[in-house]
């Protein structure tokens, strides 16, 4: 099943577009590395691809329906920069933002048995049951991200649309949050992640999309590393390139 389809899409906030003539697919069970340098439009792509914002010409498609009248926000779960980096932290324990991910399944019922229980295990899956009763705006960026993976989890999205959720976060803590998100992967999610340093990515990713305003590659993230898509993006900007390995 694609997840994700974008058809020419093209974006400006302004006079000089975002995106320009983005094409491409997401299928269940990809783990899509989105990379390209500062600026260069992850961001916007992935709001669009979320129907957070509305192309200026082009398609998108999610879940086979036109994004504009998807209303299915518990199938999708996104987890902003802003809300890693503690500018979206709310003053509630994490089993409360946890069991935010049962509202929409909820309405205006009550929890059920069955509620609580998918958010222990939600908490017990990224490893924070011991976090529970803790404020989110106490918890460190790595424990932070957990929790909103857990939030996402117990809301059984079946997309995670991560922005560069490791930033802040140490190099140990780090590498157990790729881990969690590639055995999350290996059960059926479909992951899209903005991530800015390439080495992680293509450790991790099972494909890649490169963009700097347009689409430089889109594909396994083998056949990514062997193309030149890296140094055409990036050498755009001329930013330097970290390779990680
Ligand atoms: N709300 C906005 N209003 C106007 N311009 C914006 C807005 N958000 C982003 N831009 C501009 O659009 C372009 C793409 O930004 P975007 O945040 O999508 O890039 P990015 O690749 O995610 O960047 P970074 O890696 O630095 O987070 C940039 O030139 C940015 O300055």
């Amino acid at each position: 099943m694609t997840v994700v389809e974008l058809e020419n899409v093209t974006f400006a906030y302004g006079e000089q577009p975002a995106v320009e003539d983005v094409s491409l697919q997401v299928e269940e069970g990809d783990f899509l590395g989105l990379v390209g340098p500062n600026g260069s439009g992850k961001t916007t792509l992935l709001q669009l691809m979320l129907g957070l914002l509305r192309p200026d010409s082009g398609t998108i498609e999610l879940f086979g329906d036109p994004v504009s009248t998807f209303d299915d926000g518990e199938r999708i779960g996104y987890v902003s920069q802003q809300a890693t980096s503690g500018g979206g932290s709310m003053p509630v324990t994490v089993r409360e933002a946890v069991t935010m991910g049962r509202f929409a399944h909820v309405g205006h019922g009550r929890l059920t048995d069955d509620d609580r229980a998918i958010v222990d295990d939600a908490l017990e899956t990224v490893d924070i049951t011991e976090l529970a009763d803790r404020q989110v705006n106490q918890l460190s960026g790595g424990q932070r991200q957990r929790a909103y993976i857990a939030r996402a989890l117990a809301s059984e999205a079946d997309l995670l649309a991560l922005d560069e959720p490791t930033v802040g976060v140490d190099a140990e803590s780090r590498d157990a949050f790729y881990q969690l998100l590639e055995s999350l992967n290996d059960d059926g999610i479909t992951i899209i992640l903005i991530e800015h340093d390439i080495g992680v990515v293509t450790d991790r990713a099972t494909r890649i999309a490169c963009i700097n305003t347009e689409l430089y590659h889109h594909g396994d993230t083998e056949s990514f590393v062997e193309s030149d898509a890296l140094t055409e993006a990036y050498g755009a900007t001329g930013q330097v390139v970290h390779h990680h390995h």
